[in-house]
């Protein structure tokens, strides 16, 4: 009892698998129909063909003569049922892969989109090879399930059950016997298509694992050789395609045989139609016999396929289970409805913050930076100098308290609001694999030539990218590997300083740059920063002593606040490390 349960449960799985992923489909179902339609009009003309060769045999063995008028009818049923196949196996792919396509589309677009306004903690707790994998192997699973194997499907139990009416409108015992042999064949074909279905997605995860692995180890490669951990990272590879190997390998092994008894008993039909026939030799015209038999193949043909192709919607399914697993992330909620910010100026108030459920990292912080100001904040590292930054672009909410640009709570802004209010440029910077004036434009896409070269200028980025091999042209290279830490920088500043946002974050880099790359860069930021509303995490203390307002953070908490000269002569931290002249990368608490 406990089997047919199971089975029942897989045949529901199996069609609720379907559902969802033709729900999935939306206003491109109609397109779908259509190419299945054709798909199952190209199987007809198929059937025109096995007509005419049945004609033909039955005619001969009925001694009819052959004229030549139904030699001539006969070749154009072949004519027309080639063209028919032809027409409308390219109609139906036609508009199965353009409406696949445009599903997939659709749906990467929508993840993208999704992405975006997630928090950076379902980033970084999560491979970055699974969410590359999910945008690129998963979707294209799904594509090539809607574009292929549905209609597949459809093929094989049309096909069957159009040439089973015509056995029965031409024998109804010989219909019967041979969907006897269908009947018999199905817990096979249920228990087949389980097994291939949980194994065929299990396989599928592994070989997802394995794609991120790789994305990984290519992406590291630097560290990975810099460290010596070229051994190591080919181990972790190797072992991930062990695993796919060992998976493939046992689902031949575990299918071979149920799929071996599928196809014995499905074609027992035919052994079975013969002995049948046998017993009523003397009421059945052998040419009768002869279509039947050769019609079978028609029939267990494409059952044989639908067992591997049901495969599909398992794989497909679970596909579609690891997109679900991204799109229900909650994403960072926005309350609509409220005044846009009215200035650049910011405020903390009283916020405190944890990442997921971690120790607090700012607690009880409160400050303001009117607009055009400049407000430096140091302390020792660990001290959530970063984390302020992060929680002013919104990269996660704040656990308690208000962050507002202009007196409106960031929760209250879009997306698209919040990022044309800011730029953030960051010590680690990135930029896209493409041209450096793709990478400058990002922020514009629609700035001109001179307005992308008028940034770079500003940035003190023109010269070096003057001297590179195509100019403006020249490929970055991935993460802009081909460019150094000093050039990237003055790049991501020209990019910030083209987008013009009225708020600047800037993460000074720690890291010593020799000093004609670092006397630029500083001509660089004055220029990006100038009338703007800056808040630097500093580390020089040229930048902190410019400053109208400096934060000493000390364990997430503010210890000390005001101009360079008020915290001099308070005789704190601050004036401590700067009686030592120490740069603020190195503040300890003593
Ligand atoms: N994504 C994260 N998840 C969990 N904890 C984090 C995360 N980022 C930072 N932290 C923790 O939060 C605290 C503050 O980090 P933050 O990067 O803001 O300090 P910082 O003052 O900028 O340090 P540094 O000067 O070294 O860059 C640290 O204890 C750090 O370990």
């Amino acid at each position: 009892m406990s089997a047919q349960i199971s089975a029942l449960r897989a045949v529901t799985a199996e069609f609720g698998s379907l559902k969802r992923l033709w729900a999935l489909c939306g206003d491109l179902r109609s397109e779908l129909r259509l190419a299945l339609f054709f798909r199952v009009l190209q199987s007809f003309s198929l059937g025109l063909a096995y007509g005419g060769v049945i004609q033909v045999a039955t005619h001969s063995m009925n001694g009819v003569p052959m004229s030549f008028g139904w030699a001539m009818q006969i070749s154009l049923l072949m004519v027309l049922s080639l063209a028919g196949q032809l027409l409308f196996s390219y109609l139906s792919v036609r508009r199965a892969w353009d409406a696949s396509f445009q599903v997939g589309k659709a749906l990467r677009l929508s993840l993208m989109e999704h992405l975006k306004r997630l928090p950076m903690g379902f980033h970084l707790g999560r491979h970055k090879g699974d969410t590359a994998t999910a945008l690129t192997t998963d979707v294209s699973i799904i594509e090539s399930f809607l574009s292929d194997a549905m209609a597949k499907i459809v093929q094989a139990i049309v096909l069957p059950v159009t040439v089973l009416g015509f056995i029965a409108s031409q024998d109804v015992w010989f219909a019967l016997t041979f969907l006897i042999s269908v009947v018999t064949a199905l817990p096979v074909a249920i228990y087949i298509g389980v097994k291939f279905g949980s194994i065929g997605a299990e396989r599928q995860e592994v070989q997802a694992n394995a794609g991120a692995v790789m994305i990984e180890y290519v992406q590291g490669i630097r560290v990975i050789r810099a460290f010596n951990q070229i051994a190591r990272g080919q181990e972790m590879f190797r072992a991930a395609l062990d695993q796919f190997r060992a998976i493939s390998i046992q689902m031949v092994l575990l299918l071979t045989l149920p799929m071996l008894s599928f196809v014995i008993v499905v074609m027992l039909g035919v052994p079975v139609v013969a002995a049948a026939s046998g017993m009523r030799l003397d009421s059945l015209q052998p040419s009768t016999l002869v279509t039947i038999l050769m019609l079978s193949f028609a029939v267990y043909a494409p059952l044989i396929n639908l067992v591997a192709v049901l495969e599909r919607i398992r794989i497909a399914d679970a596909s579609l289970g690891r997109l679900d697993q991204i799109l229900q992330e909650k994403p960072l909620p926005v309350i609509a409805g409220q005044p846009a910010p009215t200035s650049s100026s910011v405020s903390f108030e009283d916020v405190s913050f944890c990442y997921d459920d971690g120790p607090e990292v700012l607690s009880h912080v409160s400050f303001d930076v009117p607009a055009n100001s400049m407000t430096a904040i140091v302390g020792p590292s660990g001290s959530g100098k970063t984390t302020i930054l992060s929680l002013l672009a919104r990269f996660w909410d704040v656990t308690a308290g208000t962050v507002s640009i202009g007196g409106t709570d960031l929760r209250h802004l879009e997306v698209t609001q919040l990022n044309a209010l800011i730029s953030v440029v960051f010590q680690d910077v990135y930029l896209f694999s493409g041209s450096i004036k793709d990478n400058i434009a990002a922020a514009r896409p629609d700035a001109t030539q001179a307005e992308i070269e008028a940034a770079a200028r500003a940035a003190q980025a023109h010269e070096f990218i003057c001297e590179l091999p195509d100019g403006y042209d020249t490929d970055v290279g991935e993460g802009g590997a081909r460019l150094s830490g000093g050039e990237r920088q003055r790049v991501s500043i020209a990019r910030a300083i083209l987008k013009d946002a009225p708020i600047v974050l800037l993460d000074e880099a720690t890291a010593a740059l020799d000093p004609s790359n670092d006397r630029a860069l500083q001509e660089a930021l004055a220029e990006l920063t100038r009338n703007k509303t800056l808040i630097v995490v500093a580390h020089k203390l040229s930048t902190i002593e410019a400053a109208d307002q400096i934060l000493v953070l000390e364990a997430g908490k503010i210890i000390e606040r005001g101009t360079h000269t008020e915290l001099v002569s308070q005789e704190g931290l601050y004036a401590r490390m700067n009686a030592r002249k120490t740069d603020a990368k190195n503040w300890r608490i003593t």
